[in-house]
């Protein structure tokens, strides 16, 4: 697939802070592409740059090749769509209102698309949005954005507060409407188990940092879990600390990079331990974990072991 967005050594100061620090990534055309990342990590930051609301203070996004200035870029503007949990247009205003205004200012606007989306999401043309429920409100703003035609759709946490059956049926509906479409998405969020479903590729930010990217599978296949049962009072936390060692019933286990397994095994065998179990195919979220662990971001709940 054709790279349709790189992102090279973006940077941004917040008050003196660095809330994003030389993120690099690409996204592959048609593709959906997750942002991962704790609190606070930038995620934000990055998806308002790209929606043009910030400027960065350095680094360049490149679309098609071509070098562009989000926060200046009227042509870009027109292709992306900007869906925010905390903002959207008037919730007094009714969907025919939104209409009207997307109309008005959208260059790309398809009405005919906006009125079937509705009519798919059964969303009321005529009653106010602030009398919808929250997921009704979040279908409305999606069906908003994919009706200006975006070939990139940014979502920042779109589906924070959803209940797991709302939030897998929008998921659902969204990834099929932007594949039609032929638009990229862009989802910033903490939920790896919706990257983890959803996208082909994904970047991990970690305070500011772009401390990964790369193909979903690539991470997957990327990381194995240790199990072991030592006798004793084998000091587990004196091999590698930054390992992680998580106690279940009379067994440890950590997630590890597949390139340190050797290493890793050497280590244990030079403590008494030569049983160990490898399990693979393990869930995004302990590769993320064990990501966050490598940047030293603290877990209270792992210092069991
Ligand atoms: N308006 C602001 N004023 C001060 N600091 C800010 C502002 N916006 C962002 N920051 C800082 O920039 C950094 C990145 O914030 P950002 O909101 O982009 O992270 P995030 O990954 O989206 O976080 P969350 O997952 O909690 O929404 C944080 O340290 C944050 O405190």
């Amino acid at each position: 697939m054709d790279i349709i967005l790189s992102v090279r050594q973006l940077s941004k100061q917040i008050r003196g802070q660095a809330a994003l620090d030389a993120v690099t990534f690409s996204v592959p055309e048609g593709s959906v592409h997750g942002i991962l990342g704790v609190n606070g990590s930038g995620k934000t930051t990055l998806l308002r740059i790209l929606a043009g609301l910030y400027w960065p203070d350095a680094g360049e996004v490149v679309w098609m090749e071509r070098s562009v200035r989000p926060w200046n870029d009227s042509a870009w503007r027109s292709q992306v769509a900007f869906v925010d949990p905390t903002v959207s247009l008037p919730v007094r205003w009714t969907l025919g209102d939104w209409e009207t205004y997307g109309a008005l200012m959208h260059q790309r606007w398809d009405g005919y698309r906006f009125r079937s989306l509705l009519r798919q999401l059964d969303l009321p043309l005529d009653q106010r949005v602030h009398q919808f429920s929250l997921g009704m409100r979040m279908r409305a703003k999606l069906a908003f954005a994919l009706a200006t035609r975006p070939r990139l759709l940014l979502l920042d946490e779109p589906t924070t507060g959803l209940d797991p059956v709302v939030r897998r049926q929008i998921w659902q509906w969204l990834v099929g409407e932007a594949a039609d479409s032929g638009a990229s998405l862009l989802v910033a969020t903490h939920a790896v188990d919706d990257v983890e479903r959803l996208a082909d590729s994904l970047t991990v930010l970690y305070r500011g940092r772009s401390v990964w990217s790369g193909p979903l599978e690539e991470a997957k296949e990327g990381f194995v879990k240790l199990v072991v049962r030592p006798e004793g009072r084998t000091p587990l936390h004196a091999l590698d600390n930054a390992l992680g060692w998580e106690k279940g019933g009379d067994s440890f286990s950590a997630a590890v990079e597949r390139a340190s397994l050797d290493h890793v095994r050497d280590q244990l065998r030079a403590v008494g331990i030569h049983q160990v179990a490898v399990q693979e195919h393990l869930p995004l979220d302990e590769w993320f974990r064990l990501m966050m662990r490598k940047e030293g971001y603290a877990f209270d709940a792992d210092e069991s072991a």
